[in-house]
């Protein structure tokens, strides 16, 4: 399997509420981190003004638009790394690529915004389409699925195709691990990551610091999850993945590097 070199996407939340490092990294704050992460290896840093945790809350455009530009705006002026804005809604893609993103992250793959396919054609910019069911504030009352795996390849493949017939030439795709996904649901995803190369598009895993992590050993809390969130990485790059979402930049630059040097078969 010949791999593309690993993509670090280093975790800029800009919000006062993200489930691991909520308040911490908004306005200068947030260019003080960005700056840090892609120093320590990050390519692409995604800075996010809208937690979607489990059970967060809405966040009107405006207001998610004044968090993510200052950061957005001091990173370009402080860093080579490319910048993403994960966000779901156009209004606040527009205003980031303006202020020098050049990569839609969008939790809700294009669907949250009636105008997120014509948008992101538009922008013409990267987009990652993530798989999630529900929303934020619902989606872990109580996931169901059929066929966790299958249902969530079906989505993706039919919003990979949304995305190509509006016009986005690139686009990334994303399993959503812990978006309305029980353990089960999101361990059987785990167990498939393979199926997802049937896309022949660039594959993300986003899995750092989540809470399946702490339900597999000792309940930690999201800052004593790195072995988890590493582990998860090298899952997904055995099974092809090229971008990894991560808070931990050094150590899974680390983790990879040491994979990548003892796998002849990348
Ligand atoms: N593509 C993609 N984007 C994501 N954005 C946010 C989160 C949630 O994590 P985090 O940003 O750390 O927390 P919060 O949403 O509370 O800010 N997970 C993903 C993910 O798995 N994939």
């Amino acid at each position: 399997m010949n791999l593309a070199p690993p993509i670090l996407m280093g975790i800029v939340n800009a919000t006062p509420d993200s489930f691991s490092d909520g308040g911490r990294f908004a306005g200068q704050a947030g260019v003080e981190h960005g700056t840090r992460l892609a120093e320590e290896g990050a390519q692409v840093l995604d800075v996010g003004g809208e937690s979607t945790r489990p059970g967060a809350a809405f966040v009107p455009v405006q207001e998610e638009i004044d968090r993510v530009l200052p950061v957005i705006e001091g990173l370009k002026v402080r860093s080579d790394a490319r910048i993403s804005v994960d966000t779901r809604k156009p209004e606040v893609a527009r205003a980031a690529v303006a202020a020098g993103a050049s990569i839609w992250n969008d939790v809700s793959a294009l669907t949250f915004g009636e105008d997120s396919l014509a948008t992101a054609a538009a922008l013409g910019m990267p987009v990652v389409l993530m798989h999630a069911q529900g929303d934020p504030a619902t989606m872990q009352q109580e996931p169901r699925y059929g066929d966790v795996v299958g249902e969530v390849l079906t989505f993706l493949r039919a919003r990979i195709e949304a995305a190509r017939a509006a016009g986005v030439e690139q686009v990334i795709a994303d399993p959503g691990i812990g978006f309305g996904k029980t353990l089960d649901h999101n361990l059987a995803l785990f167990r498939s990551l393979e199926r997802f190369q049937e896309f022949g598009v660039p594959l993300l895993m986003g899995a750092s610091r989540k809470r399946f992590i702490a339900s597999l050993d000792r309940d930690g809390a999201a800052d004593e999850r790195l072995g988890g969130s590493v582990a998860a990485v090298l899952r997904a790059r055995a099974a092809g993945f090229g971008w990894f979402r991560v808070h931990d930049v050094a150590a899974t630059r680390q983790a990879l590097a040491v994979w990548e040097a003892s796998n002849d078969a990348v």
